[in-house]
């Protein structure tokens, strides 16, 4: 997250990181109690080797009572997502187990109605991703509020160019935005998680390209098929 903020602990008891020998990559959140939403390209370059996720952390090194490592059953990436664009960025990830539930690791409910969320609405983005543009790492969750800009402005020419489909939504990246590291996490927009943010490589903090997220609307029922599929 860059020109954000330290995060209250725990005011965000969904959020998750994938992990990697111990080493943060991604962002995710908690959807059900076994499963955690984060986006596709994240698995990129770890050659089939499952993630490991956090929940219940502020910090990334330091004990906290209520932080936990869980292993991961299965992962699955959307069908459509793919190394080339944008399109369908979404990871569902299996816990080995039901996640332990309390203040500190919640469920996030996600938007089900297919509707935009109007432009020049504040949302907030969380990620334990680079806080600098040399790519400082933090060790606690940072946070910021955007406000979402409208597909047509995002596909501007000289925005992102006509690839903003209706599966995805943007906000403004001036200044404060996300950044490496804080993709697959949720864009929080009324306290209902509206968008992941996508994970293809992208400039961070630069006005002309915008922030992208996949909207979660379209995806509701590939995601309960997903894990009604798997259930049991
Ligand atoms: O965050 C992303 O957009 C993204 N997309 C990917 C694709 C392949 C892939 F192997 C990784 C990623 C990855 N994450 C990262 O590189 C994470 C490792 C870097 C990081 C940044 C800040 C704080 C901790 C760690």
């Amino acid at each position: 997250i860059l020109g954000g903020y330290e995060a209250r602990p725990h005011l965000r008891p969904y959020m998750a990181s994938l992990q990697l020998d111990g080493q943060h990559v991604c962002g995710g959140f908690l959807i059900a109690e076994q499963w955690v939403l984060s986006a596709a390209h994240c698995t990129e370059g770890t050659n089939g080797k499952l993630f490991q996720v956090l929940l219940g952390a502020h910090s990334l090194s330091e004990p906290e009572p209520h932080k936990r490592l869980y292993r991961v059953r299965t992962q699955i990436a959307h069908p459509g997502s793919n190394i080339h664009n944008n399109r369908d960025d979404l990871l569902l990830l299996q816990l080995e187990e039901k996640a332990e539930l309390n203040a500190h690791v919640k469920v996030l409910p996600f938007q089900r109605e297919d509707r935009d969320v109007e432009a020049d609405t504040m949302c907030e983005v969380a990620g334990w991703g680079t806080i600098t543009h040399s790519g400082r790492r933090p060790d606690k969750l940072q946070q910021v509020e955007r406000p979402v800009i409208s597909r047509e402005l995002c596909n501007h020419r000289t925005r992102h160019d006509q690839t903003i489909t209706e599966k995805m939504m943007c906000t403004d990246s001036r200044k404060k935005d996300t950044c490496k590291g804080d993709s697959g996490g949720p864009l929080v927009c009324n306290g209902v998680a509206e968008g992941v943010v996508t994970a293809g490589s992208r400039v961070c903090g630069n006005y002309k390209k915008p922030a992208i997220y996949t909207r979660i609307a379209p995806y509701a029922a590939w995601i309960d098929g997903v894990m009604a599929s798997a259930a049991g």
